[in-house]
């Protein structure tokens, strides 16, 4: 018998993240603005702006380390305004270097088995049982593998280059297959040679996956970003791709601007 064949449903264009009219007042300052955003599956979408434009207050909201003064936020079309941030990981969205602490005295594998153990739900009986570790062990070396870390497999992670100790909290974060991943400034404090590296990290485990970054370094921005939203004083200044924000009047005035501030 011939099976019928089933195309992939075509979710191109699909909304995964949506926030309405956010806004957070910090005693009568207002952080961010009535703030429209979509995010569209499948994609890597950046939010940049100049220093003090709201963009980690966002982030904070979006993840719901902080509770929106007013607003919406959609997850896959379910809203997750008043949900903790621990249910909207569950959820499937997930923040780097969240969940994922890394233990310095652990190895790059142990760190990553920990983090395997932690999505089936039994994060406090790992130290009890070796052989429960084990059961992760495959799995591990394939995600220590996927970011590029086989060689330091073995190595204590307080011992890793900082670029590697980021490819390792990218692992960790993995291991929890979220649907969506978050990077707050993944380049930050990096070397060139690191950037190079952890952006093309990103572009690797952005195949399956939606991504929002905050992100300062604007080469990487253009070169990874399918979207961009710019932030300035807490609203949306300018959306789309890198080429048209960047040729957005206001957008060039609000990063002169603020480079004089
Ligand atoms: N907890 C808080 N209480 C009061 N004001 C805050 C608080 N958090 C942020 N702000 C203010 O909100 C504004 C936006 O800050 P935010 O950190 O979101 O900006 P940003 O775009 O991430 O800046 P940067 O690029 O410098 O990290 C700033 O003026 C900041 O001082």
């Amino acid at each position: 018998m011939i099976e019928a064949f089933e195309p992939a449903p075509d979710t191109r264009g699909e909304i995964i993240l949506s926030a309405r009219d956010l806004t957070k007042r910090f005693a009568g300052f207002v952080a961010v603005n009535g703030v429209n955003l979509n995010v569209e599956r499948g994609t890597i979408h950046a939010l940049i702006g100049p220093n003090g434009a709201g963009k980690t207050t966002c982030f904070n909201l979006l993840t719901k380390f902080l509770q929106p003064s007013s607003g919406t936020i959609h997850f896959n079309g379910r809203n997750i305004t008043n949900l903790p941030s621990a249910d909207i990981a569950r959820l499937g969205v997930v923040r780097s270097f969240q969940i994922s602490a890394v233990f310095p005295r652990m190895s790059v594998t142990d760190n990553v088995r920990i983090a395997l153990q932690r999505r089936r739900g039994d994060s406090f009986d790992f130290w009890r049982s070796q052989s429960v570790l084990s059961a992760f062990d495959d799995e591990a070396l394939r995600r220590v593998d996927e970011v590029g870390l086989s060689e330091f497999a073995h190595v204590m992670a307080g011992d890793l280059s900082y670029g590697r100790k980021r490819a390792l909290e990218i692992a960790t974060t993995l291991a929890l297959e979220p649907e969506m991943m978050l990077l707050d400034e993944p380049m930050a404090g990096m070397a060139q040679e690191d950037v190079t590296r952890i952006s093309a990290l990103i572009r690797k485990i952005s195949a399956n996956r939606t991504i929002l970054m905050v992100e300062h370094n604007l080469s990487v921005v253009a070169d990874l970003s399918d979207r961009i939203t710019v932030l300035a004083r807490g609203e949306v200044l300018a959306e789309g791709s890198y080429d048209e924000v960047s040729r957005h009047p206001g957008v060039v005035e609000a990063y002169i601007g603020a480079s004089h501030e």
